[in-house]
C-alpha cells in the first residue's frame, strides 16, 4: 500500500520508517530540507533507539523516501498527518498552524477515495473542523483521527506493537466514507491487528479526547506520587517504598509511579494544557480544573530540587560548581523540549552557579536552548572538581556510576538523586552526603 507521513519530526520519522518496515511503499514530508536531506540518506535526524537500522533497512529497498513537496505523494492511499501541534507562545492552547498548513497544502493532491489519518495529538473539535475543509476541495476523501501512543526512547517498539490502535471514523456525515477509512486503516495496520493488537473504532471527537485523556491520566499518576513525595518530605517518610506499596494494588499499578524531577517533554505538559484550554472554550473547564494542580505540582518539584541544591551548598549556589547529569526530558532521548532537567540546570546557572552539564545524547540539543551552559562528554568530566552533583535525567550510565570511583573527581562528595535511583546506602557508605526528592 502507498502511504504518506507528513511532519518528520519524532513521530513522523518513526511511523514512516515503522511503516516501511510492515511492508508499505512509504514517502516522507517535511517542510524542514534539512531533516528531509538526512532521511532520505537514511540518517535520523535525531537519538531514537532502532532507528538508524529501520530507515538503512527501507531506504536502502526503495520502499521509504522523503521528500519537501507535497505534490509527490498525491498517488498514496493514506496520508498520515504527523506534525507538530506545539503550545502557543500567547497561552495554554494548543497552536493548530502546522496543522492547518499541512492539510491545505495537502487537499489539491487528494485522490478520490484516499484518507487523510491524523495522528498528531489536537484538541477535540479538529478533526471535524478539518474534514469540513477537506470535503470542500476533495469530497470524495475520507478523514479519521488515529491517535499515536508511542512514548520517546520506545518509538520503534510501540509503533510496531502497541498497547491498542484507536480509530476514529466519521459518524456524521462528515469526512466522507466511514466503512472505507475503517478499511484503509485495517490494510495499513494488517500486522499489528494479525498479532493480536486491541482496535477500538470510534468517532472523531473520541479518538481526538482518548489521546489528551490518555496522556491527563499519565500526568495525574506522576503528579500523585509527586505529591506524596512533598509529604513525605514533611514527615521523613520515602515515598518509593510507598509507591511500592501502593503500586502492589493490581488496580493502582506500579509503572509511571516514580516520584522525582517531575514529568518534561513536548507533550505531557503542553497536552494537558492544551485541554484545559480546549475545556475552557467547551464551556467545561471544571471538569479539568485538577490538571492546574497536577501541572503546579510538577512544576513545584523543579523549585524544590534548585532549593535542594543551595540548601546542601551552604545556603547559596553562587559560584559553586555543579556537575548536572542529565539534559535530555527522559533517558534514551535527545529531546529537550520542556526539560525538567535543563530547567534546573539553567536556574541554578541564573542564581550564580557555575554549571556543568552532561548528557550522552542530548548537549547538542541543549546548546541550542542554553548556549551559556558548559557541557562535558561524559559524567566524570562534569564532575571534576563539583562541590555538588545532580542526577537529574536517569540515563543507565548514571545509575550505574560506583560511588567510590566517582567520588575521586569531585571536590565535595554531595549528591542529589533526582530521580531515586541510586542505592542511598551505597553512596552513603562511600562518603557521599546523598539527598533526594520524597525520601528521607
Ligand atoms: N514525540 C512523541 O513522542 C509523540 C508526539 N505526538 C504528537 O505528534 C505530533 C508531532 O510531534 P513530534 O513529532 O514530537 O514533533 P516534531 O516537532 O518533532 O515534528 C514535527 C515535524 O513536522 C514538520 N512540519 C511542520 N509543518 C509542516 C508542514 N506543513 N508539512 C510538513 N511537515 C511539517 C516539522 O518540520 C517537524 O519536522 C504532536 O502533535 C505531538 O503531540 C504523539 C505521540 C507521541
Ligand atoms: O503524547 C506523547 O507524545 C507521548 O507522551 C508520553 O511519552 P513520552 O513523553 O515520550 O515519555 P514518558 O515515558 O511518558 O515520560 C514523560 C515524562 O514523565 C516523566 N516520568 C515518567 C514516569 C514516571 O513514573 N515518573 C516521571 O517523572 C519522565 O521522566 C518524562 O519526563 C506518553 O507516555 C506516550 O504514551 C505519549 O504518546
Amino acid at each position: 500500500m502507498r502511504i504518506s507521513v507528513i511532519g518528520c519530526g519524532y513521530l513522523g520519522a518513526v511511523h514512516a520508517a515503522s511503516m516501511a518496515k510492515l511492508g508499505h511503499d512509504v514517502v516522507g514530508v517535511d517542510t524542514d530540507p534539512a531533516k528531509v536531506e538526512s532521511l532520505a540518506a537514511a540518517e535520523a535526524p535525531f537519538f531514537e533507539p532502532g532507528l538508524p537500522e529501520l530507515l538503512r533497512e527501507s531506504v536502502g529497498s526503495g520502499r521509504l523516501s522523503f521528500t519537501t513537496d507535497t505534490a509527490e505523494v498525491a498517488d498514496a492511499a493514506v496520508h498520515f498527518i504527523c506534525v507538530g501541534t506545539p503550545q502557543r507562545k500567547d497561552g495554554y492552547a494548543a497552536d493548530l498552524t502546522y496543522v492547518d498548513q499541512a492539510v491545505a497544502a495537502l487537499a489539491p493532491h487528494l485522490a478520490p477515495g484516499s484518507l487523510v489519518a491524523g495522528k498528531s495529538t489536537v484538541p477535540v473539535g479538529t478533526a471535524r473542523r478539518l474534514a469540513e475543509r477537506l470535503a470542500a476541495v476533495q469530497p470524495k476523501a475520507s478523514l479519521a483521527w488515529n491517535p499515536e501512543f508511542l512514548r520517546e526512547g520506545l518509538a520503534v517498539q510501540d509503533t510496531l506493537h502497541p498497547d491498542r490502535i484507536v480509530y476514529g471514523v466519521p459518524r456524521d456525515g462528515v469526512g466522507g466514507d466511514a466503512e472505507r477509512a475503517e478499511a484503509l486503516l485495517d490494510e495499513v495496520y494488517a500486522a499489528p491487528l494479525a498479532e493480536g493488537v486491541p482496535k477500538l473504532v470510534t468517532d472523531h471527537a473520541t479518538a481526538e479526547l482518548v489521546k489528551v485523556a490518555a496522556n491527563s491520566f499519565l500526568a495525574t499518576k506522576i503528579s500523585f506520587i509527586n505529591a506524596m513525595a512533598e509529604l513525605c518530605e514533611a514527615t521523613g517518610a520515602d515515598v518509593t517504598a510507598l509507591a511500592d506499596a501502593i503500586g502492589m494494588d493490581v488496580r493502582i499499578g506500579r509503572k509511571f509511579l516514580n516520584a522525582g524531577l517531575g514529568f518534561g517533554g513536548g507533550c505531557l505538559p503542553k497536552d494537558i494544557r492544551a485541554f484545559m484550554a480546549r475545556a475552557g472554550e467547551l464551556g467545561a473547564d471544571q471538569a479539568l480544573s485538577f490538571l492546574a494542580e497536577v501541572d503546579s505540582i510538577n512544576m513545584r518539584r523543579r523549585v524544590r530540587m534548585v532549593d535542594l541544591a543551595r540548601e546542601v551548598s551552604g545556603g547559596s549556589v553562587v559560584g559553586r560548581r555543579i556537575a548536572v547529569l542529565g539534559a535530555a526530558f527522559k533517558p534514551d532521548s535527545d529531546d529537550v523540549r520542556d526539560s525538567p532537567a535543563l530547567n534546573v540546570a539553567a536556574q541554578l546557572q541564573l542564581q550564580g552557579a557555575d554549571v556543568v552539564v552532561t548528557d550522552p545524547e542530548a548537549n547538542e540539543n541543549a546548546g541550542k536552548v542554553w548556549p551559556t551552559l558548559k557541557f562535558a562528554d561524559s559524567a566524570d568530566e562534569a564532575a571534576q572538581g563539583a562541590d555538588v552533583v545532580l542526577l537529574l535525567t536517569e540515563w543507565k550510565q548514571f545509575r550505574d556510576l560506583d560511588p567510590v570511583t566517582f567520588g575521586k573527581r569531585v571536590r565535595s562528595k554531595r549528591i542529589l538523586d533526582g530521580r531515586n535511583v541510586l542505592n542511598p546506602q551505597a553512596w552513603r557508605d562511600a562518603g557521599w552526603t546523598y539527598r533526594a526528592l520524597g525520601r528521607p
